[in-house]
């Protein structure tokens, strides 16, 4: 009964999540720790460019955020961007460009606080059900993707001027990302589909 439900309304996440209690925390507190841990993964796993790189972060947030819903989505990015503040050396350019707010307020900062957005836009999706459909699924990343993207270029371009910015930050990485948004947007609800099946 509790499996039927939770395929009519809420996120993947809640398949594995005891109902409520301290069990219930436990996991969200393990969840929220894997996620940073694949956040970071995906952070390293990059391609070098220059003031900013090319990497699989945006996938990670969008598969992290679809799969956990907005509160616990938000929450694990919150706890990225807290590793990342104290100083560990989760983030793309870390620790050789910088670390710790210092690095949060450099070339990279306004995607970071970006991607705290764009979980919240596809963890609220998926609180909806759009996850289990990847035209609406689709719709909801690619918002998500152009807000970021946009917090990433309008912080980039107070630094090196808005021609840099779109040169440096936004260029390299639109076809890039695309494939991203429409690989996420494609697995979450292959996932669905599997499950209903099985
Ligand atoms: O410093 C960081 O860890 C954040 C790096 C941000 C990289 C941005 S996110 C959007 C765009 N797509 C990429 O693959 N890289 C940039």
């Amino acid at each position: 009964m509790r499996k039927t439900m939770a395929i009519a309304t809420t996120p993947l996440v809640s398949l594995a999540l005891p109902e409520k209690g301290a069990a219930r925390l436990a996991t969200q507190l393990l969840l929220a720790i894997v996620g940073t841990l694949l956040l970071t993964l995906s952070a390293k796993t990059r391609v070098l460019l220059g003031p900013v790189d090319i990497s699989m972060q945006t996938l990670a947030v969008f598969l992290i955020s679809a799969a956990f819903g907005m509160r616990l989505g938000v929450a694990t990015l919150l706890l990225y961007m807290a590793e990342g503040a104290i100083g560990l050396p989760v983030f793309q350019g870390t620790p050789e460009k910088g670390i710790g707010i210092a690095y949060m307020l450099g070339s990279t900062g306004g995607y970071l606080f970006g991607f705290v957005v764009m979980a919240a836009i596809v963890g609220w999706a998926a609180d909806r059900g759009w996850d289990r459909h990847p035209v609406k699924l689709f719709n909801a990343i690619l918002v998500a993707e152009i807000v970021m993207m946009a917090m990433g270029f309008a912080w980039l371009a107070l630094l090196i001027g808005p021609e840099k910015s779109w040169q440096f930050g936004v260029a390299p990485f639109i076809v890039g990302d695309l494939i991203k948004v429409g690989l996420a947007a494609s697995l979450v609800p292959a996932v669905w589909s599997l499950l209903k099946r099985s």
